[in-house]
């Protein structure tokens, strides 16, 4: 008999462990949110820029799901233009750290470092290579049909706990559903804690770039065009604030940066001065790796064999299909038990 399988959270985490479990299984997603839903705040996935990024300051073990996602990602913008992902070429610029910190620079397609006269002032080193952007809302919903086709099944459904599934009688269960982890009664997760951006979009054609400057005091500021026509301009980003109300000055200032770095794209740094979309506020979870970074284990819950997968520091998009390859050995591992049968 095909092994059952639940996964609880139908945001980029659940739909790429579904993508990555084997062919056969039965597999359900059940969330309060799912692909296709009107944009909601705590509907993380719907928020991201997304673009993958390799994250400098990260463990070995989230390097690998990083690369691993990237290849992936990759190959799904080659096959499958329709999912919004796109390849595109990236232009880095760091203000600090050193060039032997790019952990990523021999993986990715493309790389090389920035001569001296090719930086702008002040930058200390700096990087082309090629990478992925994706829409996140055209993405989920492009996954979720995909997934639908290969017999992948998406229920609505809200629980307060983990045993409210137990009924579902699977073989197991795989918690993939973010902050929710910090509700759920038989998880209450206390090491996730917010992380709030706060960006721009504005409706510009024929931007096909994507530019990233980091440096002192969290100075971080992006621009890439998506295929909808618009420019996702990054960002101010604050660690445990989980608040949604977009704030002037920071408007402000994601557009004077924006400009400062790339006057010919924005010739000016006010903001009234563009075709707004709007503000683009998005909060989301991470668990720091000073408190062990992502979860990603096994844990037996009253009875059911559980798969927790939440927390990524790095981007759920950035880290997806890595993770998801793990969450399937782990799941493996469970289903090739000796004993089997349920505790
Ligand atoms: C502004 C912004 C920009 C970002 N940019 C990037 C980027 O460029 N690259 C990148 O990789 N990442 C980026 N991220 C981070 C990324 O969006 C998240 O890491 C990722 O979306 C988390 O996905 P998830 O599937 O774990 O959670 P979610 O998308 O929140 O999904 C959780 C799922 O669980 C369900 N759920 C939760 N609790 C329950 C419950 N009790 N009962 C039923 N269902 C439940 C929800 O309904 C939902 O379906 C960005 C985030 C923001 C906000």
């Amino acid at each position: 008999m095909a092994s059952k399988i639940t996964i609880l959270g139908a945001g980029i985490t659940g739909l790429a462990i579904a993508s990555q479990l084997p062919k056969e299984a039965d597999i359900t997603i059940y969330g309060k949110f799912l692909p296709g839903d009107e944009m909601d705040k705590e509907y993380v996935s719907q928020w991201a820029g997304a673009i993958w990024l390799g994250v400098h300051a990260t463990s070995a073990r989230e390097q690998k799901y990083q690369m691993d996602s990237y290849s992936t990602l990759w190959q799904i913008a080659g096959l499958h233009p329709e999912s919004s992902a796109r390849r595109i070429e990236i232009t880095e610029i760091q203000d600090i750290g050193v060039p032997e910190q790019v952990w990523y620079r021999d993986h990715v397609v493309g790389f090389r470092y920035l001569s001296k006269s090719e930086l702008p002032k002040g930058a200390k080193f700096g990087m082309k290579w090629q990478t992925v952007v994706i829409s996140p809302p055209t993405f989920i919903n492009w996954f979720r049909g995909h997934l639908e086709n290969q017999g992948v099944k998406f229920k609505r459904l809200h629980v307060k706990a983990l045993r409210d599934l137990e009924g579902l009688g699977h073989d197991v269960l795989i918690n993939a559903s973010g902050f929710g982890s910090t509700l759920l009664e038989d998880v209450r997760e206390s090491a996730i804690i917010p992380v709030r951006q706060q960006n721009i979009r504005l409706r510009k054609e024929g931007y096909n770039k994507l530019f990233i400057r980091r440096g002192e005091n969290n100075y971080y500021s992006t621009a890439f065009g998506r295929d909808d026509g618009s420019i996702y301009i990054g960002g101010v980003k604050k660690e445990n604030v989980r608040e949604w109300t977009a704030s002037a000055e920071d408007r402000k200032l994601i557009m004077k940066q924006a400009h400062d770095n790339q006057p010919d794209v924005f010739p000016s740094a006010d903001p009234n001065d563009y075709d707004l979309i709007g503000d683009h506020v998005g909060v989301w979870p991470i668990i720091k790796q000073d408190k062990g970074g992502i979860r990603l284990e096994k844990e037996v819950i009253g009875g059911q064999k559980v798969v927790h997968a939440y927390g990524q520091e790095a981007g759920g998009y950035v880290c997806s299909f890595g993770i998801a390859r793990e969450a399937a050995r782990l799941v493996f591992e469970y289903l090739s038990d000796p004993a089997r049968a349920k505790l």
